[in-house]
């Protein structure tokens, strides 16, 4: 905590205690996010443990992903309610709010924790064979997973309202069960490349539900295309990212932590990026956009 740049900005003067005015120059923002991103003794000490941390048993994923299956199926099939437009669009654009600021959140104490903890710069692509799930990175990697959850809603936002039903695709229920797994792995496994994948997510969801806010808000971005772009990069990125972890694992003695998770993420991102080629192609193409100009002019 800025203690010192508190205490300076007291001072007492004949035993009475007298508070000056703060000395801005003295406060280093830095220092600042530091002190709450990384070295809060809640991030420094955390531990994952298999069984104790909240969400952390095969048990507790298995019935999430398959809650979450069965109740998108089961109100996909039988509309419960459709609450009225006007509340709707408020309750929408709280929730992309809430996961901008997770997400930038996230993306900053992430970025903080993996420069200050990381001995070199291999670290942050092969984490040694003997690395422990604890201490900030892995304090990030389970609110990502947490927030994988929290996501969840985003189906129900789309199921509360009958009109947008033809909305909720494969991808995006393929999606939201299938990352929650991947983080679970991320963190049972130790995986390697945790920062980097954690850091790209989230700076592309601050962007992605900055999309959605504004829809929620009734605007219509034209950047809309940009995004799903992004989404694209994102995934093909993240093949550099697994081809130099694979590369360190079998082509050194020491290997890198985690594999397994890799190798799940790897086959992962590979589904996600066909399913967002085929997305990219429906939406955008020539073909697509006479027609939705044709829709419009009718
Ligand atoms: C541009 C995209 C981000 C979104 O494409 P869409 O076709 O879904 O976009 P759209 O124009 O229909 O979105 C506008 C509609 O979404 C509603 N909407 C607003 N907020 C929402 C939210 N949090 N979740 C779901 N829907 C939401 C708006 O009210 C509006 O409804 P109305 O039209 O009724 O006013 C795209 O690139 C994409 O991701 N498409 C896949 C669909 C998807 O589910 N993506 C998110 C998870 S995948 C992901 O997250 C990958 C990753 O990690 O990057």
């Amino acid at each position: 905590m800025t203690t010192t740049t508190a205490a300076a900005a007291i001072t007492t003067v004949n035993t009475t205690a007298v508070v000056l005015p703060m000395n801005y120059s003295t406060i280093n923002p830095t220092s600042i996010l530091l002190d709450w991103l990384v070295n809060h003794p809640m991030i420094l000490n955390f531990s994952w443990s298999e069984g104790q941390t909240l969400g952390s048993s095969p048990r507790f994923l298995t019935f999430t992903v398959l809650s979450y299956l069965s109740l998108t199926f089961f109100l996909s099939q039988n509309p419960f309610f459709s609450l009225e437009s006007h509340l709707r669009r408020r309750i929408t654009a709280l929730h992309n709010f809430i996961l901008i600021v997770i997400s930038f959140t996230m993306a900053i104490g992430c970025t903080l924790s993996t420069l200050s903890q990381s001995p070199d710069v291999h670290y942050i692509i092969c984490f040694p064979t003997n690395t422990k799930p604890k201490g900030p990175i892995f304090f990030w990697a389970y609110m990502f997973y947490l927030s994988k959850i929290y996501e969840y809603i985003d189906t129900l936002l789309i199921l509360m309202n009958n009109k947008s039903i033809s909305r909720l695709s494969f991808l995006h229920v393929y999606h939201h069960a299938t990352v929650v797994i991947m983080c679970y792995l991320g963190l049972h496994t130790t995986q390697s490349s945790l920062p980097l994948v954690i850091v790209t997510n989230c700076l592309v969801h601050v962007f992605m539900y900055s999309y959605y806010l504004l829809c929620a808000l009734g605007f219509r971005p034209k950047w809309k295309k940009l995004v799903t772009d992004c989404q694209i990069l994102q995934f093909l990125s993240s093949f550099v990212i697994f081809s130099l972890i694979f590369g360190y694992h079998f082509g050194t003695n020491s290997g890198c932590s985690g594999i397994w998770g890799c190798v799940f993420s790897a086959g992962f991102v590979i589904t996600l990026l066909y399913l967002f080629l085929d997305f990219h192609s429906k939406s955008y193409s020539a073909v697509t956009n006479k027609l939705k100009l044709q829709d419009k002019e009718m």
